[in-house]
């Protein structure tokens, strides 16, 4: 039995709840396979575009109406936790019943502890929201004082700040609902950044990228396996250039070369493959993977998506 780490990327749960709902099924077969191989699984998400609408919608809730109190982007993350955790929840909880094995599937509300002083508070890299042409976006900066940056070839997107996980506040209760034998889905949207006041904590207006924070949730839990799943089958060297090459397999040595060398996009690509290092660094054994939503169970096999592994430490059969 493998301990996985799957986290689900926020652009690959779709646009829409339609889509949403849509590739929720699909992943949940997916993961559904692999607890049907054996593995221990642990389900992270990504809020990117969820999060941006949600944040839109409460902004726009004030323009209608400014007796209603700002909601925090804190308090939209948190949001964007119970309704993905929601879909998520429900579409395993059904693929595990249809195949006899029911298990409690529970999704925990994380808040994730960043420094008070992380210069990424300064430095908005993170996008959320909706692909928009670059006047649309250029709009919207001038209407709310946004930053914006453009998204991997994809459009421009708003960017806010992303500071770096450096603890899981819930991560006893993660640890004692595996104990109990659930199906966990935690660190939604890479948690809710919250910052400590004294013996308090008060959320902050950031969205933490949620491949560093699985990245440390797999450690504080000891995987074996962080698999991040999202909307391409591998990661690409030359990514939309016409020598384009999809990669197997990465090395340590390789992942910093191709990191040095700019293959990988800010905000999208990048935190993956740093995540995964950074895993698969930390202690020998261990086993870190990118692939498509739905190719978890033949991706764990070595047969599908891009593994990251280290050299000199070896990875775990
Ligand atoms: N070198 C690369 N190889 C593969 N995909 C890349 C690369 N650089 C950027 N990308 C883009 O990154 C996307 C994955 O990032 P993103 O959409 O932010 O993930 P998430 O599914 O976590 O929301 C891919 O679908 C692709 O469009
Ligand atoms: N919070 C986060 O990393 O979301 P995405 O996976 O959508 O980028």
């Amino acid at each position: 039995m493998k301990k996985i780490v799957v986290a689900l990327g926020g652009n690959a749960l779709g646009k829409t709840l339609t889509e949403q709902l849509k590739a929720v099924e699909y992943t949940a077969k997916a993961i559904a396979d692999l607890i049907e191989d054996g593995n221990e699984v642990v389900i992270t998400h990504g809020n990117g575009p969820q999060v941006g609408k949600i944040d839109a919608a409460m902004n726009a809730l004030l323009l209608e109406d400014p007796t209603e109190e700002k909601t925090s982007l804190s308090m939209c993350v948190a949001m964007s936790q119970a309704y993905i955790g929601y879909d998520i929840q429900n579409a395993l909880r059904k693929e595990l019943m249809l195949r006899g094995m029911y298990k409690p599937v529970v999704t925990i509300i994380t808040q994730v502890e960043v420094s008070n002083d992380d210069p990424a508070m300064k430095h908005p890299t993170k996008p959320i929201g909706k692909f928009m042409t670059r006047e649309q976006a250029q709009r919207l900066k001038e209407q709310y004082g946004y930053a914006i940056a453009e998204d991997s070839g994809r459009g421009w997107r708003r960017v806010v700040a992303s500071p770096q996980p450096q603890y899981i506040i819930e991560i006893d209760a993660i640890r004692a609902s595996l104990r109990e034998g659930s199906v966990v889905v935690c660190c939604g949207g890479g948690g809710i950044p919250v910052r400590r006041k004294g013996d308090y904590l008060k959320g902050c207006a950031a969205v933490i990228d949620k491949d560093y924070c699985s990245a440390l949730l797999a450690e504080n839990l000891n995987a074996d396996i962080l698999m991040i799943l999202t909307a391409i089958d591998k990661v690409k060297i030359r990514f939309g250039k016409p020598d384009e090459r999809s990669l197997d397999s990465m090395s340590l040595a390789d992942a910093q070369r191709y990191i040095d060398d700019g293959e990988f996009a800010e905000g999208s690509m990048l935190p993956k493959v740093e995540a995964c290092a950074t895993f698969v660094k930390a202690a020998p054994g261990r086993k870190a993977i990118i692939a498509a939503l739905d190719q978890a169970s033949d991706a764990v096999k070595g047969k599908a998506g891009t593994t990251v592994f280290n050299e000199e430490l070896g990875m775990r059969n």
